[in-house]
């Protein structure tokens, strides 16, 4: 059985996760890159992210990332205009963090409202599919020599602008995920093996108690 201090750690941060905020890496290829954006989105509460590549070397990159990190889900995606016309379609508000010159100061956006944040690669910036079907651009304010930020510092400082309207606005207080979400998300989290398990048998997950334990699955 888990521990039961985990475990209530655990249920603690899938009730302040936003599933209404997630991040698009448009060619993010950079391993440490991938990893640090993975990691800021988990800090700000984002339980989904997403990652589209053009090329095998960038795909097989982010499907690494993708395996390492057990809280913040990294999907991958081969269409980009598909990814971003779902997002639309489940209301969000699609975001593409570009220094351009119809580009607003990132902290001119609300970010209480659905949001998918899309960062652009390394080397080239976002694609211009991604600039096309933004419904906005942000920038970072530069005033020194360097043309843009690193891009996981940049996806950092604009998720903890989106964390800070956010609490301000007490979306962190009550849980967004719905009961089932977040039992089924807690069990996975708390016991990955078993749920892998009762997941291939088509089998539902048993109820949890408070403490982290649960009834034993009868064998069928
Ligand atoms: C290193 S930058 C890319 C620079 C690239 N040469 C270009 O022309 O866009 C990588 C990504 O980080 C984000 N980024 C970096 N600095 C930024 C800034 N000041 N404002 C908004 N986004 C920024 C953007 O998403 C950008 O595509």
């Amino acid at each position: 059985m888990i521990n039961p201090d985990r475990f209530r750690k655990i249920r603690n941060l899938l009730e302040q996760r936003q599933p209404d905020l997630t991040l698009v890496m448009d060619n993010v290829n950079k391993p440490h890159n991938l990893a640090a954006i993975i990691r800021s989105c988990d800090a700000a509460g984002i339980g989904t992210l997403h990652a589209i590549s053009t090329t095998s070397s960038i795909r097989k990159k982010q499907k690494t990332a993708a395996g390492a990190n057990r809280w913040t889900q990294l999907q991958l995606h081969d269409s980009l205009p598909q990814l971003l016309r779902t997002l639309r379609n489940d209301g969000m508000q699609l975001l593409a963090a570009d220094y351009n010159s119809r580009s607003v100061d990132f902290r001119s956006v609300d970010y209480t409202q659905p949001t998918a944040l899309i960062m652009g690669a390394e080397k080239f910036g976002p694609s211009d599919t991604s600039l096309e079907l933004a419904d906005q651009c942000i920038h970072i304010p530069m005033h020194g020599m360097v043309e843009s930020l690193n891009v996981s510092v940049a996806a950092a400082l604009i998720l903890f602008e989106a964390e800070r309207q956010r609490k301000t606005a007490g979306l962190y207080d009550t849980p967004s995920l719905t009961a089932t979400e977040l039992h089924d998300k807690l069990f996975e989290l708390s016991y990955p093996a078993i749920s892998e398990k009762l997941r291939m048998l088509g089998r539902p997950y048993p109820s949890l108690r408070d403490d982290g334990s649960f009834e034993e699955p009868a064998e069928e």
